[in-house]
This record gives C-alpha cells, sequence and structure tokens, in this order.
C-alpha cells in the first residue's frame, strides 16, 4: 500500500533561522503519529510545508504517492489548525452540514457525529460548549470530506485537563491516518501508535511510547531528548 506521508530530506529556514533541518519520515497508511518538540521544534513548519502551505528550501514531500497541494486540494486531507475561529450563534448540526456542503464526496452526517462524539449535541450553538467540545467540532469539520489522513496541529493547545479529556474522550479516526502535535506527552502516550520528537528542526527519536520511555517515565525520557543527553 502507498504511505500516507513521505518527508524526504526537507529543509526549511526563515531567514536566519533553521526551523527544519534534513527532516525524513514515512508514515504508513492507518499510522496515529504524535509529533512532539518543545516551542520552536519546528512541528508547525513541518505540517505547513506537508499540507503544501509552505515551500520547502530542499527536499520533498508527498502525500499518497502524490504531491502535497494536489491531494490537499482534492480533498484527501482533514486539517485542523491552530487558532480557527468558530462563528457565533450556529449550532454543531449547522456547522458540519456547512462543512459537509464544500465536499463532493462528504462523510455521512450521522456518521461524523458519532465519530466525534457530538452525538447529543447537534442542537448546542457551539459557542455555548465546552473548550474540549469545540475543539471536536472542529475536528468534526475536518472529518466532513472523509478524509484518508487527518493534521491535527495542537489540537488541545490552551485546554485544561479536563477539556483535553473531553477532546480525546469519544473520538474515532477509523483507520484513519493521523499526525497529531501535542505539548502533552500524555496524548501521545495513550492515543498515538508512534511518536516523533523533534528538535531544533531535527528528528531526535522515532519509535513507540514504548521505545521511547526504555521502561523510564516519557517526561523523563523527552526531556533527557531534547536536552541532547540522550542521542
Ligand atoms: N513565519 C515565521 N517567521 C520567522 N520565523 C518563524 C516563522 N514561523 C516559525 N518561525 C521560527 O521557526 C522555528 C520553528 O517554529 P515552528 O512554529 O515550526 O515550531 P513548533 O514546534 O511548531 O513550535 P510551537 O510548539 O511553539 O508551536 C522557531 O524558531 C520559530 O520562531
Amino acid at each position: 500500500m502507498t504511505d500516507a506521508i513521505v518527508i524526504r530530506g526537507l529543509r526549511k529556514a526563515y531567514r536566519h533561522v533553521l526551523a527544519v533541518d534534513d527532516l525524513s519520515l514515512t508514515v504508513p497508511q492507518g499510522q496515529r503519529l504524535a509529533l512532539l518538540g518543545p516551542n520552536g521544534a519546528g512541528k508547525t513548519t513541518t505540517i505547513s510545508v506537508l499540507l503544501g502551505l509552505l515551500a520547502p528550501d530542499a527536499g520533498a514531500t508527498s502525500l499518497f504517492g502524490r504531491d502535497s497541494r494536489s491531494a490537499v486540494n482534492d480533498g484527501l486531507v482533514g486539517v485542523m489548525q491552530q487558532e480557527i475561529g468558530l462563528p457565533p450563534r450556529v449550532t454543531v448540526r449547522e456547522l458540519v452540514r456547512f462543512a459537509r456542503a464544500v465536499f463532493p464526496a462528504p462523510l455521512p452526517y450521522d456518521e461524523i457525529v458519532a465519530q466525534t462524539g457530538l452525538t447529543g449535541l447537534d442542537r448546542a450553538r457551539v459557542d455555548r460548549l465546552s473548550g474540549g467540545q469545540r475543539q471536536r467540532v472542529r475536528f468534526a469539520m475536518a472529518l466532513a470530506g472523509d478524509p484518508k489522513l487527518l493534521v491535527l496541529d495542537e489540537p488541545t493547545a490552551g485546554l485544561d485537563v479536563e477539556a483535553r479529556r473531553d477532546f480525546w474522550d469519544g473520538l474515532s479516526t477509523s483507520g484513519r491516518t493521523v499526525v497529531f502535535s501535542s505539548h502533552h506527552l500524555d496524548e501521545a502516550d495513550r492515543f498515538a501508535d508512534r511518536i516523533v520528537v523533534l528538535n531544533r528542526g531535527r528528528l531526535v527519536a522515532d519509535g513507540t511510547s514504548a521505545e521511547i520511555k526504555r521502561g523510564g517515565d516519557l517526561e523523563d525520557a523527552f526531556l533527557a531528548l531534547i536536552s541532547g543527553r540522550i542521542a
């Protein structure tokens, strides 16, 4: 089966800041991958290049064997980006229906609601939902086009512990490939099949949570990796 994501020798600099430095990564279809790293590690830049929003300085990316931009344009990818606002005074149902209308072959409404744990909240106004529920609405919008790949850039940024639980609980990705970035190691531990750690634009660890923990604590392993104590 064609890999969902192939990144080869990716390099991206902003003037004097090297944001991504020779990154190569292959993600098979169906995998749930967490992209971890401290502030400024290059996670958002990597995702932006992957989605065809930023041009790389060197290297290349492909999605399902195709040019990133055309794969995104053809609806193969559902995206949840940071800080996307939701309109006020609309209900979950209205917003999800609006999102479905944009796509040629959307996922059935009931499936979207079921897979995002929004059942029973259809008639609620989005501006009256909890932070975690609002993020699930954004997730529903990313899911609306029935994408093969979901890319979630810090889906729980700014949420408290309860809201983060609220977001992940009841969420189903039903065999889709998922890439999400996060600062919350517990989410990677619970939700990802594979963890990639970036530091200063470079890949410093790639494995299952158990492989990265090496019998210890994920937070200790992460801190050691980003301080360079583990090569
Ligand atoms: N538009 C930009 N112009 C200049 N520098 C940028 C720009 N975007 C990002 N950078 C720099 O590139 C580096 C990587 O940033 P990036 O946002 O990709 O990291 P990140 O891992 O997503 O960080 P965070 O966890 O804080 O969101 C940082 O040093 C950042 O300051």
